[in-house]
């Protein structure tokens, strides 16, 4: 991994960096950043703060970013991000690293990344982020799955700025709440920042309509919680994860941006786990 691409300069870009400049044997040979326009000055800031390439460069526009030759484009961006760039990406034949999973869950964007990665030979690859086991679960769906449900559990500030400001008074709230009860598909559409996790379960389980999922504010927690009980012909499991929420955006787990990071750093591992 000589040269990789980044989409987004946010609180997850700067924990990707973090991680590949702790473990990565030899700095990259170019970084390139790609934002939102008004965004360069947030990305410069985050390349000096994190010097992990030889050299590297901040872009808005995907054919000056995707020029610069990145072997792997990793996307910590949001949903539009997704939209706006990730077939694009894909079909001009560079991996895409997707942590805005929910985004899958339009079924017309689904086709087109796939689509456009087959174009492309290319893979859209999706890290399991903020949750665990999706390994597991991926293993047991070969057997036969007969139930997956999923329980994302975080502070009311955390859900601040979502729709679950119109299903629950966050700023009173004394006890754990139930606002969303639903399918994995309902819950990534309508919690974009927050229910990326359901839609990694649903993609590696039963699916975003057999995939149930139930969203919390609990006053209670100061973490980000995340359950996911599996029920197959294999074995039956349940994998419970609190995870410290990002400094920079308490709507983020810090685990998602290592996830991403350990994605990245296993293409270039000679041994991969
Ligand atoms: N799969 C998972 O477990 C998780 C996934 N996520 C996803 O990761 C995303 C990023 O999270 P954070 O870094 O905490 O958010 P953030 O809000 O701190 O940073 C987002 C960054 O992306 C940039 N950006 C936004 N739209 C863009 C576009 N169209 N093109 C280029 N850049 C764009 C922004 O300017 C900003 O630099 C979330 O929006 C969410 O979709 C977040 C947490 C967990
Ligand atoms: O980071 C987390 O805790 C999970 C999250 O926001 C998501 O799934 O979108």
């Amino acid at each position: 991994m000589e040269r990789l691409g980044l989409i987004g300069a946010g609180g997850m870009a700067a924990t990707v960096l973090d991680a590949l400049a702790a473990a990565l044997p030899a700095p990259l040979e170019h970084l390139a950043i790609l934002t939102r326009p008004g965004g360069e000055a947030r990305a410069e800031a985050l390349l000096r703060a994190h010097p992990v390439a030889r050299d590297a460069t901040v872009h808005t526009a995907l054919d000056p970013f995707l020029a610069t030759g990145p072997a792997v484009v990793a996307e910590c961006a949001g949903h539009a991000a997704v939209r706006a760039h990730g077939a694009a990406v894909l079909r001009s034949g560079r991996d895409l690293v997707v942590i805005s999973v929910g985004a899958l869950a339009d079924p017309a964007l689904h086709t087109a990344l796939e689509d456009a990665a087959q174009a492309g030979g290319a893979q859209l690859i999706l890290p399991a982020g903020a949750v665990g086991g999706l390994d597991a679960l991926g293993a047991a769906r070969l057997s036969g799955l007969e139930a997956v449900t999923y329980v994302g559990r975080k502070p009311p500030a955390a859900w601040r700025g979502t729709a679950a400001e119109e299903m629950a008074d966050l700023a009173t709230l004394r006890e754990a709440t139930v606002f969303f009860t639903g399918t994995a598909r309902e819950a990534a559409q309508r919690f974009p920042q927050n229910a990326n996790v359901a839609a990694a379960v649903a993609l590696a389980g039963l699916g975003f309509e057999q995939t149930a999922v139930q969203l919390v504010a609990d006053p209670t927690v100061t973490r980000n919680e995340h359950e996911v009980a599996v029920r197959s012909a294999c074995a039956d499991f349940t994998i419970r994860l609190a995870g410290h929420p990002s400094p920079a955006n308490p709507k983020t787990s810090l685990s998602a941006g290592y996830s991403v990071a350990r994605t990245l750093l296993n293409r270039v591992a000679r041994v991969v786990i």
